[in-house]
């Protein structure tokens, strides 16, 4: 649905040139909802806005429904671009403007008759939860409510793609969760492909189903959610997993209980549960597991869930330990096990 081929783009600032983009390719297909993460200035923001081309990338293809955008006339990238709806951070709703006509606005431009954008704003507002906000000014809504307001006047125009610019990061958590629910829904009910961009973990964990790491403009990481919380490869990758499951074992702690054993972080999916695995551990080895720290997350289809365990015993038998471990499904981390090195926790 969305391919960005081989995109490069440099700015010149005052210290001379920034190339915000170096060579960057990734390919979002029809119905998924893809994000992209990054820190502060990695070039998310440049990406997302080439694709609808507010941002013409020196070189590469930017190809939506199999057409490159960037070989369009000015007049069929206007079309092409009535397809790609778009949402950010700071809302951008006209503050002289009531709810409503900050949809219609723009509808009215395309041709549109009263009755038409009448029939499209009631209904958006319906689909967005705001039936009843036709006439307030965006000084009377709360964030969340802006931001409404603006993924309704994005699908006004029924886009197939809506490209989401740090939709949330403006928000507090609780809002967010519900932004991201309703991001979830258009997806799930009205077919709209997402590609959004965010620096915040707990966006990509929620609702995508791949996900794009960027650092100093370029891709660093690629894959599915899922893959990318099991195995993160790249050290900033990790950084990002890991703020989702910070397990805070203070230095002291860890290294007593180095002392009398081995510290493992153990991660599962769906069926397969760390706990009634561990309690097998202890009755076939002669080992003790402890609990240090657990979570339970939902990811976009399903659970994910950590568990950072003390292995107390022989190496030998933690040995034996771990490897049942791994053939139960669970993904064993944090100790060079298999060689007999340190334990190190990730
Ligand atoms: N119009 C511009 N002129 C000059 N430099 C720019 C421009 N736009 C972006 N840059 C630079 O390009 C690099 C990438 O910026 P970009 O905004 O794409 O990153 P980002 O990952 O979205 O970061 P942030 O989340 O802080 O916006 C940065 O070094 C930034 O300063």
């Amino acid at each position: 649905m969305i391919e960005l081929v081989g995109i490069s783009k440099s700015f010149t600032g005052k210290k001379g040139s920034i190339h915000a983009l170096k060579n960057v390719s990734i390919s979002v297909k029809k119905g998924e909802i893809y994000g992209v993460i990054g820190y502060s200035g990695a070039g998310k923001s440049t990406l997302i806005r080439c694709v609808n081309l507010l941002e013409k990338p020196d070189s590469g293809s930017v190809i939506v429904n199999n057409v490159d955008l960037t070989k369009l006339s000015p007049g069929k990238l206007r079309v092409a671009r009535g397809k790609i709806g778009m949402i950010f951070q700071g809302f951008n709703l006209l503050k002289t403007a009531t709810v409503y006509e900050n949809i219609a606005l723009p509808l009215k431009l395309t041709g549109l008759s009263k009755q038409e954008v009448e029939e499209k704003v009631t209904r958006y507002l319906k689909i967005v939860g705001l039936e009843n906000k036709h006439h307030s000014y965006p000084s009377e809504l709360s964030g969340g409510q802006k931001q409404r307001v603006a993924i309704a006047r994005a699908l006004a125009h029924e886009p197939e793609i809506l490209l989401s610019d740090e939709a949330t990061s403006a928000l507090d958590p609780d809002t967010t969760e519900a932004i991201l629910e309703l991001l979830l829904k258009i997806n799930r009910e009205l077919g709209i492909t997402i590609l959004l961009i965010t620096h915040e973990m707990n966006v990509i964990q929620k609702i995508c189903d791949r996900v794009a790491v960027m650092e100093n403009g370029e891709v660093i990481e690629e894959g599915k959610t899922k893959d990318i919380f099991t195995s993160p490869k790249h050290a900033t990758t990790k950084r990002f997993v890991n703020s989702l499951f910070s397990h805070n074992l203070p230095d002291e702690i860890l290294s007593t209980l180095k002392e009398t054993g081995h510290v493992v972080s153990l991660s599962f999916f769906g069926k397969a549960s760390g706990e009634p695995a561990l309690a097998l551990v202890s009755k076939k080895f002669d080992v003790y597991p402890n609990i240090l720290s657990g979570s339970i997350t939902q990811l976009k289809d399903e659970s994910f869930g950590q568990l950072l365990i003390h292995l107390k015993g022989d190496f030998t038998e933690i040995q034996k330990a771990v490897s049942f471990l791994k053939q139960q499904q669970v993904l064993v981390e944090g100790v060079d096990i298999d060689e007999g090195k340190n334990q190190r926790v990730s």
